[in-house]
């Protein structure tokens, strides 16, 4: 994948964690980005489902995003994005009163990003967290792609085959990148990206020469120590990077070391 034109986003973006002391954000570990730029990633959606977000109050996800931009030293809840000089929005479906039809989610994107109409905006489709698996959004004057979270790959080439040359269209499924790569994901956002980042560029420059069998290869190894939820994930990043992550927020449950799961990291990195 080419680096970014024209701000479209391509190549691994790494879902950040949420450094918890409990039961408050620990912005001291914030300085997590400059360990996780060694990867060589360059964008970090803050405030996603990797971060809790849900979880965290709207006076926490301001701080968070707030620091995040100072700390990242790049121009990195709409209004407030704006102010703080953020890149860009990426906007779920509300869960709770889903929306019925396409209609109303359609209304109800167009009212978020009505709010910072600078920005550019991603629609962030993650049908197993929300239940909403409507497609992507083109009446939006600042749409500019969706982070595809689902797992159904014909949903997503539809995705792919609808959208416009500066959209981006982001893959975020870690274990099945490949398959989205066939598909045309301009790039992908996803959690493990945060301490696999360069093993998963390996994969992606197999992907591009051609080397399907070593794509394969780390793709599988890969599928061997995936399908872990965000508490478990949050234990790996600790233990991998060594930074202090604090506990998940509940109901998300704390994981002990994750020794198993790192003898399997270890084999694929
Ligand atoms: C549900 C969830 O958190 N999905 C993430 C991206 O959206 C992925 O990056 C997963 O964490 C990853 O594929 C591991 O299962
Ligand atoms: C993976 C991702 O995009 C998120 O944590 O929201």
């Amino acid at each position: 994948m080419a680096p970014a034109v024209d701000g479209k986003l391509t190549g691994l973006l790494a879902a950040t964690f949420t450094p918890f002391t409990a039961p408050l954000i620990s912005i001291y570990s914030l300085d997590y980005p400059l360990c996780v730029n060694k990867t060589c990633l360059v964008s970090f959606p803050v405030n996603g489902t990797t971060g809790e977000s849900m979880s965290l109050s709207v006076a926490e996800r301001k701080v968070l995003a707030e620091e995040w931009c100072l700390r990242l030293c790049f121009r990195p809840q709409a209004r407030h994005a704006v102010e703080i000089g953020a890149d860009g929005i990426a906007v779920i479906s509300p869960s709770f009163f889903k929306p019925k039809t396409a209609e109303a989610l359609r209304q109800f994107l167009q009212e978020v990003a009505r709010a910072a109409p600078s920005l550019p905006f991603y629609y962030y489709q993650i049908p197993s967290f929300t239940g909403v698996n409507e497609n992507i959004e083109e009446l939006i004057p600042s749409f500019r792609g969706v982070k595809f979270s689902g797992s159904d790959l014909l949903d997503f080439g539809q995705c792919v085959s609808y959208s416009q040359p500066h959209w981006s269209v982001l893959y975020g499924v870690d274990e099945q990148l490949l398959a989205a790569l066939a598909m045309g994901a301009n790039g992908a956002v996803g959690s493990t990206y945060n301490y696999m980042g360069c093993y998963v560029n390996q994969l992606i420059s197999a992907f591009e020469t051609g080397d399907l069998v070593k794509a394969r290869t780390i793709q599988f190894k890969i599928q061997e120590v995936l399908g872990f939820d965000v508490g478990v994930n949050k234990q790996l990043m600790t233990e991998v990077s060594g930074l202090f992550l604090g506990p998940p927020r509940l109901p998300v449950m704390p994981c002990p070391p994750a020794h198993a799961q790192l003898t399997g990291l270890s084999s694929v990195s």
